[in-house]
């Protein structure tokens, strides 16, 4: 007897993983999260999936260690019959949130540590339109995502969607925004004629899998039903218990491509928060880092001093200032993050000393 069974090739998955699996174990990829469970494709197909207990405590120590939409995870099938995930495997790529303080009831994620938003994810892209409200494409929000597309290992692309709103000066935007993108491919993009929609699909050719950042309205879901040739939200006919069909709407957040690539969409990602990105800044702005190995001070603050390549740079045109400011906003914003988990690490050292002298005291105690 043959069971149908799904390629999970398709999905992104690499024979080079199978013995990050432990024994008994299939693979499978978190298409979506729950409290405590989370829905996994598996080559069998699609399953509900609680989590077992050592990924459990793993993720009560470090919320990062609890499952996220993307992960390959090891499942197996319980005697009664249930599915569990029984450990995450070794993630080549994560886009982290940085702590939002937030308690669970099961304490999964109890403290306010990082969050990982999405697992395993090679491209970003970038979505900013050509036109909103009455701006144009806004640099410095691009400068922002494309710090945080850095900082998680996978390959940055900025698209410029909603590229027919502009005509001619299409081409002078996409030479501000690739001065604002050093080392980033940049695309205009008009998901309503299709234009560039297949520069967008090279980037996902070997099944690779994208998140796509951006403000709301810039065109995030209308590029996502282009590329998937039909609207995502769908109704899925479901098997009932009594063999009888239902009809269930679902929304899934990991959503395959017909012609290959996987794009991952939820909320989550879209409500970008604070993320840790010291790295991910220098890289955005690895032109200005360039530049400041010319500066005469090697601890120049580009604020003045004598001989700063920097400035010197901004005052020939060949920097914009808009891009200093930008870079000062941003290794602020990093360096804050940065203060505050280390404030956070710190506060929960002393929470530890606290209980280990409490309990030495109780020992001494005659
Ligand atoms: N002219 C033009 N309009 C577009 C294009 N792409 C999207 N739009 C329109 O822009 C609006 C917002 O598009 P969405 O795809 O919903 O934006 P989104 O980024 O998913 O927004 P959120 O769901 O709020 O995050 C819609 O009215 C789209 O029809 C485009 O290429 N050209
Ligand atoms: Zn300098």
């Amino acid at each position: 007897m043959t069971v149908p069974g799904l390629d999970l090739s398709l999905l992104g998955w690499h024979e080079s993983r199978a013995g990050d699996l432990p024994p008994g174990a299939v693979p499978a990829r978190v298409a979506r999260v729950d409290r405590g469970a989370a829905d996994v494709i598996a080559a069998g197909g699609h399953h509900h999936a609680q989590y077992a207990a050592p990924l459990r405590r793993a993720a009560a120590a470090d919320p990062v260690n609890l499952p996220c939409v993307g992960d390959w995870a090891a499942l197996t099938v319980l005697p009664e019959g249930r599915h569990e995930l029984a450990a995450i495997l070794p993630r080549h790529t994560s886009l982290v949130r940085g702590g939002v303080g937030r308690v669970s009831r099961h304490g999964l994620s109890g403290d306010s540590q990082g969050q990982v938003l999405a697992a395993n994810v090679d491209v970003v892209f970038i979505a900013e339109p050509a036109l909103h409200a009455t701006d144009f494409a806004d640099l410095g929000r691009i400068e922002r995502l494309l710090a945080l597309a850095w900082e998680s290992g996978a390959e940055p692309v900025v698209l410029v969607t909603k590229a027919d709103l502009i005509g001619e000066h299409l081409p002078g935007l996409l030479d501000d925004v690739a001065a604002a993108a050093p080392g980033a491919a940049v695309h205009a993009v008009c998901s309503v004629s299709g234009e560039g929609v297949d520069l967008v699909r090279s980037h996902l050719a070997g099944t690779r899998t994208a998140v796509i950042l951006g403000a709301s309205g810039a065109g995030k879901s209308t590029l996502v039903n282009a590329l998937a040739g039909r609207e995502v939200m769908e109704t899925q006919q479901v098997r009932a218990g009594d063999g009888r069909g239902r009809h269930t709407t679902v929304h899934r957040e990991l959503i395959a491509l017909p012609g290959g690539g996987i794009v991952i969409d939820t909320p989550g990602i879209r409500r970008i928060g604070m993320y840790e990105m010291s790295q991910g800044v220098d890289l955005a702005f690895s032109d200005i880092e360039e530049l400041a190995a010319g500066c005469r001070f090697g601890d120049c603050g580009h604020a003045g001093e004598p001989g700063c390549a920097v400035l010197a740079a901004v005052e020939s045109g060949e920097l914009p200032e808009r891009r200093l400011d930008s870079w000062r906003k941003l290794q602020r914003e990093a360096a804050w993050i940065a203060r505050r988990s280390d404030a956070r690490l710190r506060a929960e050292e002393r929470r530890r000393w606290k209980t280990i002298h409490k309990s030495m005291r109780g020992q001494s105690r005659p």
